[in-house]
Parts: structure tokens; C-alpha cells; sequence
């Protein structure tokens, strides 16, 4: 496991922050971590990087204890709030930068970088006259820098225009393909649902599930069937095995959390002596699984 957590805690006098998280993020995987405004996403990446100290529990990054220099020496932090010193030019930042990871002769790894975060043309131009997308960028060349085993990046995008989102979504990519871990906050679902294999969702400081994407989704499929000649018993029976049942003059629709249940249901319509004239899946879109269970989880 490249990160991985076991009843970690980190909380402010009591409040806030993030409790008793257990997860683990395979080597070459993008994880994705979700959760509304101030669920702990950002308190939980910076104590993985060692900004902060988690109150209890335990936390290995490459299999060294968090917070210890060799749990730092492999990753890259991309933080929700950057602010550089905008007195240097984009160049003498990651020189700067590059003289804290002792890199010898950075200028080739600079150059590509510039060229990955597109900032090309921009190396001579200070900091303060950079945009907020450009910082934005910097950044994640900061954060690639050190060729890191796990990047972590806390809302990648929020500076970004969209032509910027596709390029970070890019570059995430690129990072998988190399066999690098991505571990990427963000409340941005569609972005999610386009790069990451694996996400949990945080609310009140706890997770509320977590696991594969496609796993997590197919859990919640919402179908549409046309049938006739059916029994009130059939209807009934299908209505104990799905959610969110609804039946009119024919057309039932529901959920269900298991897709393995869809053939069975259609293997009970037939052998009831009923038509099956039409039967539509359509698995949630991320967006109505996160709705779905941060509304669950308010209600309980
Ligand atoms: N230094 C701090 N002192 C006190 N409370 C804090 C501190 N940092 C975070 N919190 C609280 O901890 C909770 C989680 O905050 P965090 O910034 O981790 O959330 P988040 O999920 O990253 O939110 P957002 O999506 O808005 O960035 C919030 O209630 C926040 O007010």
C-alpha cells in the first residue's frame, strides 16, 4: 500500500477535522477524496503530509510513519490555499525548490515541467504577475518536482479555467500511467468520476463509504420496465426487492442497489406469465450516489 490509515484522528479542541479514518490507496492508483465544505478533506491531506499531527491512531505513507522525513521524501503536495513567494520569477522558484530536494542540476526537470503545467514563456515573469490559474500551475509543477511516488493535490482546479481542468486532468493521467499514486481532494464530481478508480466520501469528519468507482455506482441503478399481463403479486414482489418502487399502467420504475438483482426480476416476470416489453438500466452518475448518501447520512 502506498497510503494507508488505521483509526486516525485529527481534530481541533474537539472539532472539526477528521475521526477515527481507516483507508488504504494502492501504488498506481487515483484515489478520490470527497466531501462537502468542511468535511475534513483538507485537514486530512495535510496531516498525511505532516503539516499537522493527528491526535490518535496510526498512518504510513510507503510504509513509513507519517510525519517522519523518509514518509516525506517520495511525495508531492499541491495545497487548496498556495501562496508562493511572488517576489521571484516562476524559474527561481523551482530552482529554489529544487535546492530543497538537493536536486543537482534541475534546469532539464524545470524545463519540463514549465512544458507540463504549460507555462512555457512565463520561466522570467515574477510570481505576482502570474494569474491565479498560473500559481495554480506552478504549483503543480512544485509538486511534481521531486518525481514523488504519491502526489497529493487539495482542489487541483480551483484557480483553473476549463481548457485548464482538462490539462490537470491530463497530467493525472500521465501520473497513473507512469505508476504513480494520485490523491486528489476535490468537491468536483464529474472531474472525479473522469480520473479517479477508487474514492471515499467524507462527511462530518467520517467516511460514509468508500471503494472501487464502478463498484460504488453500479450499487445504485435506477430501472425502467414495461410489462403487461402481470399479477398484483408480481408487482408486489418486485416492489420488496428494489427501492424507490413506482408502478403506473404498466411501467415500473426503481432502484437497485445490487445490479445482480436485474435478472432475477426479469427471471420473475417471465415465470409469472407476464410480457416484458421494455427494461432500461441506467447507473447513477456519481453525483446522485454523493447526494444520495451525504442525505442519508444527515438523516441518521
Ligand atoms: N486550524 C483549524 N482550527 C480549527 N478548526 C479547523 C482548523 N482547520 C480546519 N478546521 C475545521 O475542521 C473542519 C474540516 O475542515 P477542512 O478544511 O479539513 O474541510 P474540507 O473538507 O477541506 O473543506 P473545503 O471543501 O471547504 O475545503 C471544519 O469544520 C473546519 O472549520
Amino acid at each position: 500500500m502506498v497510503l494507508e490509515t488505521r483509526n486516525l484522528t485529527k481534530q481541533f479542541n474537539g472539532k472539526g477535522g477528521f475521526k477515527e479514518v481507516t483507508l488504504s490507496v494502492e501504488k498506481g492508483q487515483v484515489f478520490g477524496f470527497l466531501g462537502p465544505n468542511g468535511a475534513g478533506k483538507s485537514t486530512f491531506v495535510k496531516t498525511m503530509v505532516g503539516l499537522l499531527h493527528p491526535a490518535s491512531g496510526f498512518a504510513w505513507i510507503l510504509g513509513k510513519p507519517i510525519g517522519t522525513p523518509k514518509s516525506r521524501e517520495k511525495i508531492g503536495f499541491l495545497p487548496e490555499n498556495f501562496r508562493y513567494h511572488d517576489w521571484m520569477t516562476g524559474r527561481e522558484l523551482l530552482t529554489f525548490h529544487a535546492e530543497l530536494h538537493k536536486i543537482k542540476n534541475p534546469n532539464k526537470k524545470i524545463d519540463s515541467l514549465f512544458e507540463l503545467v504549460k507555462l512555457k514563456g512565463h520561466e522570467n515573469k515574477k510570481i505576482k504577475n502570474y494569474s491565479k490559474g498560473m500559481q495554480q500551475r506552478i504549483g503543480l509543477a512544485i509538486a511534481l518536482l521531486n518525481d514523488p511516488e504519491i502526489v497529493f493535490l487539495d482542489e487541483p482546479t480551483s484557480a483553473l479555467d476549463p481548457v485548464g481542468r482538462i490539462d490537470v486532468r491530463e497530467i493525472i493521467k500521465e501520473l497513473k500511467s507512469q505508476g504513480k499514486t494520485v490523491f486528489l481532494n476535490s468537491h468536483l464530481l464529474g472531474e472525479v468520476e473522469m480520473v479517479c478508480d477508487e474514492v471515499a466520501i467524507i462527511n462530518h469528519g467520517r467516511i460514509i463509504a468508500e471503494g472501487k468507482l464502478e463498484e460504488l455506482l453500479k450499487e445504485h441503478t435506477h430501472v425502467e420496465m414495461i410489462v403487461s399481463d402481470y399479477t398484483s403479486e408480481l408487482i408486489e414482489k418486485i416492489s420488496r426487492l428494489s427501492k424507490e418502487f413506482q408502478f403506473e399502467e404498466g411501467k415500473l420504475s426503481f432502484k437497485v442497489e445490487d445490479r445482480e438483482k436485474i435478472p432475477v426480476i426479469a427471471k420473475m416476470v417471465i415465470e409469472a406469465g407476464a410480457k416484458l416489453y421494455q427494461l432500461n438500466t441506467q447507473t447513477s452518475s456519481l453525483e446522485d450516489l454523493f447526494i444520495n448518501l451525504i442525505g442519508k447520512d444527515e438523516v441518521s
